[in-house]
Protein backbone atom coordinates (compact mmCIF):
# COMPACT_ATOMS: atom_id res chain seq x y z
CA UNK A 1 0.00 0.00 0.00
CA UNK A 2 2.13 3.46 -0.95
CA UNK A 3 2.38 5.77 2.10
CA UNK A 4 3.87 9.24 1.05
CA UNK A 5 6.49 10.09 3.84
CA UNK A 6 4.86 11.59 7.05
CA UNK A 7 6.35 15.34 6.40
CA UNK A 8 4.72 15.05 2.79
CA UNK A 9 2.67 18.12 2.63
CA UNK A 10 -1.32 17.65 1.06
CA UNK A 11 -3.18 20.13 -0.18
CA UNK A 12 -5.74 22.06 -2.73
CA UNK A 13 -5.01 24.87 -5.04
CA UNK A 14 -6.86 28.20 -6.07
CA UNK A 15 -6.49 31.57 -7.53
CA UNK A 16 -7.64 35.23 -7.07
CA UNK A 17 -9.65 35.98 -10.23
CA UNK A 18 -10.98 32.59 -10.17
CA UNK A 19 -12.61 32.42 -6.85
CA UNK A 20 -12.87 35.93 -5.02
CA UNK A 21 -15.22 37.68 -7.01
CA UNK A 22 -15.55 41.40 -5.54
CA UNK A 23 -14.34 42.75 -8.83
CA UNK A 24 -14.43 45.93 -8.36
CA UNK A 25 -14.83 46.25 -4.20
CA UNK A 26 -13.42 47.79 -1.63
CA UNK A 27 -10.70 49.93 -3.89
CA UNK A 28 -10.10 46.68 -6.00
CA UNK A 29 -8.20 48.38 -9.54
CA UNK A 30 -9.21 46.37 -12.66
CA UNK A 31 -7.15 43.70 -13.73
CA UNK A 32 -6.53 42.53 -17.25
CA UNK A 33 -8.94 39.36 -16.47
CA UNK A 34 -11.54 41.58 -16.09
CA UNK A 35 -11.60 43.73 -18.59
CA UNK A 36 -11.17 40.53 -20.95
CA UNK A 37 -13.92 38.58 -19.50
CA UNK A 38 -15.95 41.73 -19.84
CA UNK A 39 -15.24 42.21 -23.90
CA UNK A 40 -18.04 40.15 -25.71
CA UNK A 41 -16.77 37.31 -27.32
CA UNK A 42 -13.73 36.16 -25.41
CA UNK A 43 -14.98 33.61 -23.02
CA UNK A 44 -16.99 30.64 -24.10
CA UNK A 45 -19.87 30.72 -22.08
CA UNK A 46 -20.51 34.31 -21.67
CA UNK A 47 -19.46 34.46 -17.47
CA UNK A 48 -16.77 36.71 -15.80
CA UNK A 49 -14.89 36.52 -12.55
CA UNK A 50 -16.99 39.41 -10.93
CA UNK A 51 -18.93 37.03 -8.40
CA UNK A 52 -16.84 34.19 -9.44
CA UNK A 53 -17.49 31.79 -6.10
CA UNK A 54 -17.69 35.01 -4.24
CA UNK A 55 -14.82 33.98 -1.64
CA UNK A 56 -13.95 37.19 -1.38
CA UNK A 57 -17.11 37.49 1.04
CA UNK A 58 -17.12 34.11 1.83
CA UNK A 59 -13.67 32.78 2.71
CA UNK A 60 -14.12 32.15 6.43
CA UNK A 61 -16.79 29.31 5.07
CA UNK A 62 -14.01 28.20 2.38
CA UNK A 63 -10.69 27.86 5.56
CA UNK A 64 -13.59 26.08 7.11
CA UNK A 65 -13.49 23.63 4.59
CA UNK A 66 -10.33 23.57 4.53
CA UNK A 67 -9.95 22.35 7.31
CA UNK A 68 -12.85 20.02 7.65
CA UNK A 69 -10.76 18.79 4.37
CA UNK A 70 -7.98 18.38 6.70
CA UNK A 71 -4.97 19.88 4.57
CA UNK A 72 -1.32 20.64 5.81
CA UNK A 73 -1.51 23.84 3.13
CA UNK A 74 -3.66 25.92 1.14
CA UNK A 75 -2.29 27.39 -2.23
CA UNK A 76 -3.97 30.44 -3.46
CA UNK A 77 -3.44 33.62 -5.28
CA UNK A 78 -2.92 37.64 -4.08
CA UNK A 79 -4.55 40.13 -6.23
CA UNK A 80 -1.89 42.40 -7.41
CA UNK A 81 -4.82 44.94 -8.18
CA UNK A 82 -6.54 44.70 -4.85
CA UNK A 83 -3.39 45.26 -3.36
CA UNK A 84 -1.85 48.11 -5.83
CA UNK A 85 -4.89 49.26 -7.90
CA UNK A 86 -2.64 51.42 -10.30
CA UNK A 87 0.19 48.14 -10.08
CA UNK A 88 2.59 50.68 -8.03
CA UNK A 89 2.04 53.20 -5.21
CA UNK A 90 -1.03 53.81 -3.84
CA UNK A 91 -1.34 50.92 -1.33
CA UNK A 92 -5.20 49.56 -1.13
CA UNK A 93 -5.47 48.96 2.61
CA UNK A 94 -8.87 47.48 2.37
CA UNK A 95 -7.16 44.65 0.10
CA UNK A 96 -4.27 44.11 2.42
CA UNK A 97 -6.63 43.27 5.39
CA UNK A 98 -8.51 40.86 3.14
CA UNK A 99 -5.02 38.67 2.82
CA UNK A 100 -4.46 39.51 6.49
CA UNK A 101 -7.79 37.98 7.79
CA UNK A 102 -7.31 35.20 5.18
CA UNK A 103 -3.92 34.08 6.66
CA UNK A 104 -5.18 34.68 10.27
CA UNK A 105 -8.27 32.23 9.55
CA UNK A 106 -5.70 29.63 7.79
CA UNK A 107 -3.52 29.91 10.73
CA UNK A 108 -6.23 29.50 13.47
CA UNK A 109 -7.00 26.30 11.63
CA UNK A 110 -3.34 25.03 11.69
CA UNK A 111 -3.03 24.98 7.49
CA UNK A 112 -0.02 26.45 6.14
CA UNK A 113 -0.42 29.55 3.81
CA UNK A 114 0.92 29.11 0.00
CA UNK A 115 1.00 32.40 -1.58
CA UNK A 116 1.07 33.29 -5.46
CA UNK A 117 2.20 36.09 -6.09
CA UNK A 118 0.88 35.90 -10.21
CA UNK A 119 -2.04 34.06 -11.28
CA UNK A 120 -2.28 35.98 -14.35
CA UNK A 121 -4.26 39.32 -12.95
CA UNK A 122 -2.14 42.05 -13.73
CA UNK A 123 -3.65 45.75 -12.97
CA UNK A 124 -4.86 47.25 -15.78
CA UNK A 125 -3.04 50.66 -15.67
CA UNK A 126 0.28 48.41 -16.09
CA UNK A 127 -1.11 46.47 -19.24
CA UNK A 128 -2.10 50.35 -20.58
CA UNK A 129 1.68 51.30 -20.61
CA UNK A 130 2.79 47.77 -22.21
CA UNK A 131 2.46 44.92 -19.55
CA UNK A 132 5.03 42.49 -19.89
CA UNK A 133 6.47 44.01 -22.86
CA UNK A 134 7.37 46.78 -21.00
CA UNK A 135 10.66 47.33 -18.59
CA UNK A 136 8.08 49.20 -16.12
CA UNK A 137 5.88 45.86 -15.49
CA UNK A 138 9.58 43.90 -14.59
CA UNK A 139 10.32 46.84 -11.67
CA UNK A 140 6.42 46.98 -10.85
CA UNK A 141 6.26 43.36 -9.84
CA UNK A 142 9.75 43.41 -7.91
CA UNK A 143 7.88 46.36 -6.21
CA UNK A 144 4.58 44.20 -5.96
CA UNK A 145 6.07 40.88 -4.40
CA UNK A 146 8.95 43.07 -1.90
CA UNK A 147 6.01 44.68 -0.43
CA UNK A 148 3.99 41.89 0.46
CA UNK A 149 7.32 39.92 1.35
CA UNK A 150 7.63 42.55 4.24
CA UNK A 151 3.48 42.53 4.90
CA UNK A 152 3.97 39.03 5.33
CA UNK A 153 7.22 38.25 6.39
CA UNK A 154 6.65 35.30 9.02
CA UNK A 155 3.17 33.45 8.37
CA UNK A 156 3.84 32.34 4.64
CA UNK A 157 5.22 28.48 4.03
CA UNK A 158 5.93 28.48 0.13
CA UNK A 159 6.29 31.82 -2.30
CA UNK A 160 5.23 31.45 -5.84
CA UNK A 161 6.53 33.93 -7.93
CA UNK A 162 4.80 33.32 -11.29
CA UNK A 163 1.94 30.09 -12.29
CA UNK A 164 2.77 29.49 -15.68
CA UNK A 165 4.71 31.81 -17.07
CA UNK A 166 4.48 29.56 -20.23
CA UNK A 167 0.75 30.43 -20.48
CA UNK A 168 0.81 34.19 -19.52
CA UNK A 169 3.38 34.35 -22.68
CA UNK A 170 2.11 31.93 -25.03
CA UNK A 171 -1.63 31.79 -24.45
CA UNK A 172 -1.77 35.48 -23.39
CA UNK A 173 0.60 36.86 -26.47
CA UNK A 174 -0.04 34.66 -29.06
CA UNK A 175 -3.02 32.39 -28.96
CA UNK A 176 -4.77 35.42 -27.58
CA UNK A 177 -7.19 32.83 -25.53
CA UNK A 178 -5.98 34.25 -22.35
CA UNK A 179 -5.72 38.36 -21.32
CA UNK A 180 -4.52 40.74 -22.72
CA UNK A 181 -5.47 38.30 -26.12
CA UNK A 182 -2.58 39.41 -28.03
CA UNK A 183 -1.81 37.79 -31.15
CA UNK A 184 1.82 38.17 -31.86
CA UNK A 185 4.81 35.85 -31.00
CA UNK A 186 8.05 38.12 -31.20
CA UNK A 187 5.64 40.06 -28.12
CA UNK A 188 5.31 36.79 -26.04
CA UNK A 189 9.43 36.03 -26.33
CA UNK A 190 9.73 39.44 -24.66
CA UNK A 191 6.92 38.75 -22.27
CA UNK A 192 8.92 35.47 -21.35
CA UNK A 193 11.95 37.20 -21.17
CA UNK A 194 10.51 40.04 -18.69
CA UNK A 195 8.65 37.59 -16.72
CA UNK A 196 11.77 35.44 -15.83
CA UNK A 197 13.62 38.85 -15.08
CA UNK A 198 11.18 39.69 -12.79
CA UNK A 199 11.03 36.70 -11.18
CA UNK A 200 14.66 36.83 -10.39
CA UNK A 201 14.31 40.48 -9.37
CA UNK A 202 11.52 39.11 -6.73
CA UNK A 203 13.67 36.27 -5.49
CA UNK A 204 16.41 38.75 -4.86
CA UNK A 205 13.88 40.73 -2.77
CA UNK A 206 12.82 37.60 -1.00
CA UNK A 207 16.65 37.01 0.31
CA UNK A 208 17.20 40.37 1.06
CA UNK A 209 14.41 41.44 3.14
CA UNK A 210 15.20 37.79 5.41
CA UNK A 211 11.78 36.62 5.02
CA UNK A 212 10.55 33.23 6.51
CA UNK A 213 9.68 30.60 4.13
CA UNK A 214 10.55 29.02 0.94
CA UNK A 215 10.37 30.53 -2.61
CA UNK A 216 10.07 29.20 -5.96
CA UNK A 217 8.51 29.18 -9.37
CA UNK A 218 5.56 27.53 -11.17
CA UNK A 219 5.53 25.93 -14.23
CA UNK A 220 3.08 23.64 -16.16
CA UNK A 221 5.11 21.07 -17.85
CA UNK A 222 3.71 18.26 -20.33
CA UNK A 223 5.90 15.32 -21.16
CA UNK A 224 6.30 15.61 -24.92
CA UNK A 225 6.07 11.97 -27.60
CA UNK A 226 6.75 11.56 -31.13
CA UNK A 227 3.34 9.87 -32.43
CA UNK A 228 6.11 7.67 -34.43
CA UNK A 229 9.54 7.13 -34.67
CA UNK A 230 10.41 8.77 -38.06
CA UNK A 231 13.01 11.17 -37.72
CA UNK A 232 10.75 13.98 -38.60
CA UNK A 233 8.36 13.12 -35.65
CA UNK A 234 11.13 13.00 -33.30
CA UNK A 235 12.07 16.29 -34.16
CA UNK A 236 8.92 17.98 -34.01
CA UNK A 237 8.61 16.46 -30.76
CA UNK A 238 12.19 17.81 -29.59
CA UNK A 239 11.18 21.71 -30.67
CA UNK A 240 8.09 20.93 -28.87
CA UNK A 241 9.57 20.27 -25.22
CA UNK A 242 11.48 23.46 -26.28
CA UNK A 243 8.19 25.41 -26.59
CA UNK A 244 6.38 24.10 -24.04
CA UNK A 245 9.34 22.92 -21.06
CA UNK A 246 12.91 23.89 -21.99
CA UNK A 247 11.88 27.84 -22.87
CA UNK A 248 11.71 28.06 -18.93
CA UNK A 249 13.14 25.75 -17.23
CA UNK A 250 16.64 26.12 -18.96
CA UNK A 251 17.15 29.59 -18.52
CA UNK A 252 15.81 28.76 -14.45
CA UNK A 253 17.86 26.22 -13.79
CA UNK A 254 20.81 26.44 -16.26
CA UNK A 255 20.87 30.37 -17.43
CA UNK A 256 20.53 30.19 -20.72
CA UNK A 257 17.18 29.59 -23.24
CA UNK A 258 17.50 26.77 -24.74
CA UNK A 259 20.09 27.07 -28.06
CA UNK A 260 17.72 25.17 -30.67
CA UNK A 261 14.96 27.14 -29.58
CA UNK A 262 16.54 30.50 -29.93
CA UNK A 263 17.73 29.04 -33.33
CA UNK A 264 14.21 28.19 -34.27
CA UNK A 265 13.15 31.23 -33.68
CA UNK A 266 15.87 33.23 -35.66
CA UNK A 267 15.26 31.09 -38.72
CA UNK A 268 11.70 31.87 -38.62
CA UNK A 269 12.12 35.97 -38.39
CA UNK A 270 11.85 36.16 -34.26
CA UNK A 271 15.36 36.71 -33.49
CA UNK A 272 15.65 37.36 -29.07
CA UNK A 273 18.45 39.57 -27.97
CA UNK A 274 21.08 37.67 -25.91
CA UNK A 275 20.34 37.97 -22.00
CA UNK A 276 23.73 39.57 -20.50
CA UNK A 277 25.33 37.78 -17.77
CA UNK A 278 23.97 39.81 -15.49
CA UNK A 279 20.10 39.07 -16.55
CA UNK A 280 21.98 35.52 -16.73
CA UNK A 281 22.35 35.10 -13.21
CA UNK A 282 19.78 37.17 -12.02
CA UNK A 283 16.96 34.46 -13.70
CA UNK A 284 19.06 31.52 -12.53
CA UNK A 285 19.92 32.73 -8.89
CA UNK A 286 19.28 29.61 -6.98
CA UNK A 287 15.33 28.93 -5.90
CA UNK A 288 14.43 26.55 -2.78
CA UNK A 289 11.78 24.89 -5.17
CA UNK A 290 10.17 24.01 -8.29
CA UNK A 291 6.82 24.24 -8.45
CA UNK A 292 5.11 21.96 -11.62
CA UNK A 293 1.33 22.34 -12.87
CA UNK A 294 0.66 18.49 -14.45
CA UNK A 295 -2.18 17.80 -16.31
CA UNK A 296 -2.15 16.06 -19.59
CA UNK A 297 0.89 14.95 -21.81
CA UNK A 298 1.14 15.91 -25.57
CA UNK A 299 1.47 13.63 -28.70
CA UNK A 300 2.99 15.52 -31.89
CA UNK A 301 4.51 14.97 -35.40
CA UNK A 302 5.95 16.51 -38.20
CA UNK A 303 2.89 18.89 -39.44
CA UNK A 304 2.92 22.12 -41.61
CA UNK A 305 1.91 24.33 -38.80
CA UNK A 306 3.45 27.64 -39.06
CA UNK A 307 5.74 28.63 -36.44
CA UNK A 308 6.30 25.25 -34.93
CA UNK A 309 5.60 22.81 -37.80
CA UNK A 310 4.03 20.13 -35.80
CA UNK A 311 0.57 18.07 -35.75
CA UNK A 312 -1.13 17.21 -32.71
CA UNK A 313 -2.30 13.72 -32.01
CA UNK A 314 -4.96 12.30 -29.42
CA UNK A 315 -4.64 8.99 -28.79
CA UNK A 316 -7.64 7.19 -29.77
CA UNK A 317 -7.44 4.97 -27.14
CA UNK A 318 -7.24 7.11 -24.62
CA UNK A 319 -9.57 9.03 -21.62
CA UNK A 320 -10.38 12.40 -21.75
CA UNK A 321 -11.41 15.19 -19.32
CA UNK A 322 -14.17 17.64 -19.99
CA UNK A 323 -11.54 19.65 -21.05
CA UNK A 324 -10.45 17.36 -24.02
CA UNK A 325 -7.54 16.81 -22.48
CA UNK A 326 -5.51 13.19 -22.13
CA UNK A 327 -5.61 11.25 -18.79
CA UNK A 328 -2.12 9.93 -18.96
CA UNK A 329 -0.63 9.69 -15.06
CA UNK A 330 2.55 7.90 -16.54
CA UNK A 331 3.27 11.91 -17.20
CA UNK A 332 3.69 12.81 -14.07
CA UNK A 333 6.08 10.64 -12.84
CA UNK A 334 8.14 11.14 -16.23
CA UNK A 335 8.12 14.66 -16.12
CA UNK A 336 8.87 14.56 -12.22
CA UNK A 337 12.12 11.79 -13.00
CA UNK A 338 12.99 14.19 -15.57
CA UNK A 339 13.38 17.09 -14.29
CA UNK A 340 15.15 15.99 -11.20
CA UNK A 341 18.03 14.44 -13.36
CA UNK A 342 18.29 16.73 -15.69
CA UNK A 343 17.73 20.26 -13.54
CA UNK A 344 18.39 18.68 -9.93
CA UNK A 345 15.70 21.11 -8.11
CA UNK A 346 16.58 21.62 -4.63
CA UNK A 347 12.68 20.44 -3.96
CA UNK A 348 9.22 20.10 -5.94
CA UNK A 349 5.94 20.28 -5.79
CA UNK A 350 3.42 19.29 -7.57
CA UNK A 351 1.26 22.58 -7.45
CA UNK A 352 -1.42 21.64 -9.75
CA UNK A 353 -3.07 18.37 -10.90
CA UNK A 354 -6.46 17.52 -11.40
CA UNK A 355 -9.77 17.54 -13.48
CA UNK A 356 -12.53 18.76 -15.15
CA UNK A 357 -15.58 17.02 -15.20
CA UNK A 358 -19.60 17.87 -16.08
CA UNK A 359 -20.29 17.44 -12.58
CA UNK A 360 -23.91 17.95 -11.63
CA UNK A 361 -25.84 16.79 -8.43
CA UNK A 362 -27.87 13.99 -8.48
CA UNK A 363 -31.20 13.75 -6.90
CA UNK A 364 -30.70 13.33 -3.33
CA UNK A 365 -28.07 16.48 -4.02
CA UNK A 366 -25.14 14.20 -4.05
CA UNK A 367 -21.61 14.65 -6.64
CA UNK A 368 -20.55 10.81 -6.95
CA UNK A 369 -17.39 12.05 -9.38
CA UNK A 370 -16.03 8.74 -9.16
CA UNK A 371 -14.07 9.60 -12.07
CA UNK A 372 -12.01 12.21 -10.39
CA UNK A 373 -11.35 10.10 -7.22
CA UNK A 374 -9.61 7.90 -10.49
CA UNK A 375 -7.42 10.69 -11.58
CA UNK A 376 -6.38 11.66 -8.40
CA UNK A 377 -5.14 8.34 -7.30
CA UNK A 378 -4.04 6.98 -10.62
CA UNK A 379 -2.16 10.09 -10.51
CA UNK A 380 -1.06 10.16 -7.04
CA UNK A 381 0.59 6.51 -7.36
CA UNK A 382 2.48 7.83 -10.25
CA UNK A 383 3.94 10.37 -8.23
CA UNK A 384 4.55 7.80 -5.57
CA UNK A 385 6.38 5.65 -7.68
CA UNK A 386 9.12 8.92 -8.54
CA UNK A 387 9.21 9.65 -4.44
CA UNK A 388 9.99 5.91 -4.02
CA UNK A 389 12.54 6.51 -6.38
CA UNK A 390 14.25 9.10 -4.76
CA UNK A 391 13.08 12.31 -6.50
CA UNK A 392 13.00 15.57 -4.51
CA UNK A 393 9.17 15.93 -3.82
CA UNK A 394 7.55 17.27 -1.03
CA UNK A 395 4.02 17.83 -1.75
CA UNK A 396 1.21 17.81 -3.86
CA UNK A 397 -1.83 20.25 -4.25
CA UNK A 398 -5.12 19.22 -6.16
CA UNK A 399 -6.84 21.27 -8.53
CA UNK A 400 -9.09 22.52 -7.09
CA UNK A 401 -10.56 23.18 -3.62
CA UNK A 402 -14.02 23.80 -5.31
CA UNK A 403 -15.18 24.81 -8.91
CA UNK A 404 -14.26 28.47 -10.05
CA UNK A 405 -13.34 30.50 -13.12
CA UNK A 406 -12.00 28.22 -15.74
CA UNK A 407 -10.31 31.54 -17.87
CA UNK A 408 -11.52 31.25 -21.44
CA UNK A 409 -14.27 28.37 -20.52
CA UNK A 410 -16.16 30.74 -17.83
CA UNK A 411 -17.80 28.89 -15.16
CA UNK A 412 -18.79 25.70 -17.26
CA UNK A 413 -15.76 23.75 -16.36
CA UNK A 414 -15.77 22.03 -13.18
CA UNK A 415 -12.35 20.92 -11.44
CA UNK A 416 -13.47 21.30 -7.54
CA UNK A 417 -13.71 19.05 -4.72
CA UNK A 418 -16.23 21.31 -3.56
CA UNK A 419 -19.33 21.64 -6.07
CA UNK A 420 -20.34 25.65 -6.34
CA UNK A 421 -24.33 26.32 -7.36
CA UNK A 422 -23.29 29.46 -9.00
CA UNK A 423 -26.52 31.00 -8.52
CA UNK A 424 -26.82 30.28 -4.97
CA UNK A 425 -23.64 30.25 -4.29
CA UNK A 426 -23.98 27.30 -2.25
CA UNK A 427 -20.98 24.40 -1.60
CA UNK A 428 -21.84 20.61 -2.20
CA UNK A 429 -18.62 18.76 -1.30
CA UNK A 430 -18.31 16.14 -3.75
CA UNK A 431 -17.39 12.32 -3.56
CA UNK A 432 -14.06 13.00 -4.20
CA UNK A 433 -13.80 15.28 -0.82
CA UNK A 434 -14.39 12.65 1.50
CA UNK A 435 -11.42 10.53 -0.70
CA UNK A 436 -9.00 13.07 -0.77
CA UNK A 437 -9.91 13.58 2.90
CA UNK A 438 -8.92 10.39 3.91
CA UNK A 439 -5.64 10.06 1.99
CA UNK A 440 -4.65 13.59 3.69
CA UNK A 441 -5.67 11.93 6.73
CA UNK A 442 -3.39 8.37 6.10
CA UNK A 443 -0.70 9.88 4.08
CA UNK A 444 -1.80 6.57 1.92
CA UNK A 445 -3.59 6.04 -1.41
CA UNK A 446 -5.22 2.93 -1.67
N1 LIG B 1 -2.30 24.90 -25.22
N2 LIG B 1 -2.50 24.94 -24.08
N3 LIG B 1 -2.55 24.86 -22.94
C1 LIG B 1 -3.41 25.45 -21.98
C2 LIG B 1 -2.66 25.58 -20.68
C3 LIG B 1 -2.08 24.31 -20.13
C4 LIG B 1 -3.01 23.59 -19.21
N4 LIG B 1 -3.71 24.49 -18.27
C5 LIG B 1 -3.15 24.80 -17.11
O1 LIG B 1 -2.06 24.43 -16.80
C6 LIG B 1 -4.01 25.61 -16.14
C7 LIG B 1 -3.55 25.83 -14.82
C8 LIG B 1 -3.84 27.16 -14.14
O2 LIG B 1 -2.84 27.45 -13.17
C9 LIG B 1 -5.21 27.21 -13.44
O3 LIG B 1 -5.53 28.54 -13.12
C10 LIG B 1 -6.26 26.57 -14.35
O4 LIG B 1 -7.56 26.73 -13.78
C11 LIG B 1 -5.91 25.09 -14.48
C12 LIG B 1 -6.97 24.32 -15.29
O5 LIG B 1 -6.94 24.76 -16.63
C13 LIG B 1 -4.55 24.88 -15.07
Amino acid sequence: MPYFPEDFIFGVATASYQIEGAWNEDGKGESIWDRFAHTPGNIQDGTTGDVACDHYHRFEEDVALLKELGVDAYRFSISWPRIFPEGRGRVNEKGLDFYRSLTGKLQEAGIKPVVTLYHWDLPQKLQDKGGWESQETVEAFAEYARFLFQSFAKEVFLWITHNEPWVVSFVGHYEGRHAPGKRDFKSALQVSRNLLLSHGLAVQAFREEKTLGSIGITLNLTPVHPFSDSEEDILAAKRCDGYFNRWFLDPLFKGEFPEDMLLWYEKKGFALPQLSEEEKSLIAQPIDFLGINYYFRRVVGKGEGAIFEVEFFNPPQSEYTDMGWEIYPEGLYEIVKRVSEEYQPEDIYITENGIALPDQPDSKGRINDQKRIDYLRSHLLALHRAVDEGCPVSGYFVWSLMDNFEWGFGLSKRFGLVYVDYTTLQRIKKASFYWYQKVVKSKRVD
